[in-house]
């Protein structure tokens, strides 16, 4: 068998971010108003510190301005909903992202619905999961976002292909298996409940690890010829699948890093200036 074809999430999210930074450059033009993203951030963990940052220089390079709220750890339910309203009733904010985890002291679905729908450029929000489910336009959650593209740009096609999810978080998981029910994949959810896991997975032609378990998925659970998606983000840069087993029986694989993490990005930048066109009238 020979090995995997890389879908290189890199090369791809430049691309989306060049089109992307040509797209915010006429928004300017036209309006005078940069496209804005607003970042929240609860807490100063190094991991979250790191990925927000990470939005904001490629932000500042496809010409996109950000506006960023740090707020404190102890920071209560009520406070986060307030600065989200604020800036969810801001004309000058077009995009709004509250970085995850908000703590365990917050009501994070409390704060997700405090974004304004048409600010939702994170697609955490109830209205964009509903559009996602149902497969219509809307705000997609960015990394499940940045996989269908992946799986778009490498010419991997859901329709009727069974799809296994591992994971089932709000904005990963759950928002992925509903974007490739919506392209006709046969989904199929494991999680921490799941009996048999290895047996679900080696069922699977397309694969999308989403659960921060450094490694759990091996090759020898990978059907021969499958698509193998990590989205997986643990510390170190480790994702979800062992690449170097699963390499040796997938068709295509994503690396990490290299691989879903910049498709994530590339996805925020996109939906924030289609987010600032809508709202600027353009
Ligand atoms: N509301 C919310 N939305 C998110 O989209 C969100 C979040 N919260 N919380 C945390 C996770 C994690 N996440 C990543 C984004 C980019 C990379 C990324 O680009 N990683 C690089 C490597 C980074 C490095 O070199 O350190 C790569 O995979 O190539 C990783 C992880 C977005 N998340």
């Amino acid at each position: 068998m020979t090995q995997a074809r890389l879908m290189d999430g890199t090369a791809t999210a430049r691309r989306i971010v060049e089109e992307t930074a040509r797209k915010a450059a006429g928004v300017t033009e036209r309006t005078g108003t940069a496209p804005c993203l607003a970042t929240v951030l609860v807490g100063e963990d190094p991991a979250s510190v790191t990925y927000v940052r990470m939005k904001q220089n490629r932000c500042r390079e496809a010409g996109i301005e950000s506006r960023h709220v740090a707020l404190p750890a102890s920071t209560s339910t009520e406070e986060l909903v307030g600065t989200l309203r604020e800036l969810s009733a801001d004309p000058g904010v077009h995009g709004i992202l509250l970085q995850h985890p908000v703590g365990d002291h917050v009501d994070e679905r409390a704060a997700f619905e405090a974004i304004a729908p048409e600010k939702d450029v994170d697609g955490v929000t109830f209205a964009s999961f509903a559009t996602m489910s149902f497969g219509l336009p809307g705000f997609v959650s960015c990394t499940p976002g940045g996989i269908m593209r992946l799986l778009d740009e490498y010419g991997v096609d859901p329709a009727g292909k069974r799809a296994v999810v591992v994971g089932r978080s709000a904005i990963l998981g759950k928002p992925a298996g509903m974007l490739l029910l919506a392209r006709d994949a046969t989904v199929t959810y494991c999680h921490s409940r799941t009996r048999d896991l290895s047996a679900a997975v080696r069922e699977a032609d397309i694969v999308v690890a989403a659960v921060g378990r450094p490694r759990l998925i091996r090759g020898q659970d990978i059907k021969p010829g499958a698509v193998v998606v990590d989205a997986g983000y643990n510390a170190g840069n480790v994702g979800d699948v062992d690449f170097d087993s699963a390499v040796e029986r997938a068709a295509l694989i994503t690396p990490v890093p290299g691989g879903v993490g910049p498709m994530t990005i590339a996805t925020l930048l996109e939906q924030t200036v289609t987010a600032a066109a809508r709202q600027l009238g353009v």
